[in-house]
This record gives C-alpha cells, structure tokens and sequence, in this order.
C-alpha cells in the first residue's frame, strides 16, 4: 500500500471490441483493488476476458471506459508512448508460450529488458538467479535446446530482471506438465515475496489459483467471486 491507497485501482473498467456492426462488451463495469506484495490468481472461463484484463493492466491495450491507477500512475490516462515507457519500466510479463526471442542465446534474452530501459546489467544477480532457478550451466544455450520448464524459469527471470514492481503472468504454467507448473509458480511465489514484487497470474488451474494469496473469479466480462486464500 502507498499511504492507505492499494498498489493497483481497477475501477469501473469496460472493454468493447468493435467488428463493424457488432460489437463485443469483454470487459464489463469491473472494479477491484490489489495491494503491494499481493499474489493474485485470475481464473474464469475461455472468453472471460482474463488476457484482455491483463493487457489493460500492462498498458498493451486502451479501455473504453473507466481507471486504472497502478502505484499511483494512472494507466488509463497515458498515451502509446508514455504506455510503453510505463511497461518497460514497471512491468514483468511472463507468457505461456515463454516468448524468448530464439535467435538469443538464455543469457541474451535476460540482457533484452535492461537494454532497452539502458540499464547496466548486474552480473552478480543474473548469476544468483540463473543458480536458483536451475540454470548455471544453460547460460549460452539456445532457447530450442531447452526444455519447456527450462524455457520458462528464463522467461521469469527475465521478467524480474529490471526489478519491475508489477509481474503479469498469462497462464504461464499452460504448456508444462504438472511437476514443471508446480515449480514453476513456486519459483515465482518464492522471489517475487523476497524481492518484494506484485504479482497477478492468469490460470485455469485451480491448484495454482489454490497456491496464490487471493482468487478473483471472471464471468464473461464481470467479477462473480473474490476469494482469501489461507497464507502460506
Ligand atoms: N483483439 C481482439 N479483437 C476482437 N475480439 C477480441 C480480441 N481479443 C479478444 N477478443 C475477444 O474477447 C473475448 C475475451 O478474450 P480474452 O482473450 O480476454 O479471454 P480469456 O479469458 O483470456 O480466454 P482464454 O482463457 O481462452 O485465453 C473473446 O470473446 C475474444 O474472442
């Protein structure tokens, strides 16, 4: 929290895609808030508006109507330029299908976030967290001989890399196995409390929902449920 403000205001959000005549209302009049250091799962249907909620979050999409203040920066305000600035400075994203780039070796595709923010790198750190998440020995690989799991512990730690305060997850355990997506969102659970971030992951699976501090529950295009997880 900043003063007795949350870190993120979701407030009378709506999102309509338009195709000519007919238009698609995905994102229905939702309102809610998560506080700094939350662990926040989405779950809902195919359809729902998980990604689309998630593009809003991460500047990648314009509303049609209504706020979102995120660290006291109001999103929804902001231009393409500034929107881009914006993510690149505050956001981590971490996909399902990794997006690492494949021509970039493991070690590479960490460096792309501080390269484009001109940020120095921190070798210690990539080192620590190249160790933590398994990987010393993969640091000048290619993504295409790295297994999924493998694949995705690098696309966490280049998510964390340029320290945003913001993680978005979009089913990021979606392609792995069950062991893999247990670790996986172990590994995000575990640094992300250590180094203190914001986390809202997109999932259709209920153990990891089970896994994350708070569920909120998308019903084509509206909040049915919010629900406490018990800490763990
Ligand atoms: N760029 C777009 N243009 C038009 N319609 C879109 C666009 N993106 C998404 N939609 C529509 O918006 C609705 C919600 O899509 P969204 O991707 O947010 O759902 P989701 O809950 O993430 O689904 P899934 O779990 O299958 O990924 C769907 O009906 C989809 O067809």
């Amino acid at each position: 929290m900043k003063g007795n403000q949350p870190f993120i205001r979701v407030e009378n959000v709506s999102k309509i895609y338009k195709d000519g005549d007919v238009s698609n209302k995905v994102l229905d009049n939702i309102s809610f808030n998560v506080n700094e250091r939350e662990l926040v799962a989405v779950v809902g249907d195919s359809g729902s508006g998980k990604t689309t909620l998630m593009n809003l979050l991460g500047g990648l999409d314009k509303m049609d109507s209504g706020k979102i203040i995120i660290d006291n920066q109001e999103v929804s305000k902001m231009n393409p330029n500034q929107r881009t600035l914006y993510r690149r400075n505050n956001i981590g994203f971490i996909f399902q299908d990794y997006n690492l780039i494949q021509v970039l070796n493991v070690y590479e595709n960490i460096m792309l976030p501080l390269q484009l923010s001109h940020k120095e790198a921190d070798e210690n750190k990539i080192d620590y967290l190249l160790n933590n998440l398994k990987l010393n020995d993969k640091k000048y690989v290619l993504p295409s001989k790295l297994s999924g799991g493998e694949q995705q512990r690098v696309a966490i730690i280049r998510a964390l890399i340029n320290e945003p305060k913001l993680i978005l997850a979009d089913e990021p355990t979606g392609n792995l196995d069950s062991k893999n997506s247990a670790l996986v969102i172990n590994l995000i659970k575990v640094l992300c409390r250590k180094m203190g971030r914001t986390v809202i992951i997109v999932t259709h699976n209920i153990q990891i929902a089970k896994l994350c501090d708070r569920v909120i529950c998308v019903k084509d295009g509206k909040i049915i449920e919010e629900a406490n997880n018990e800490k763990k």
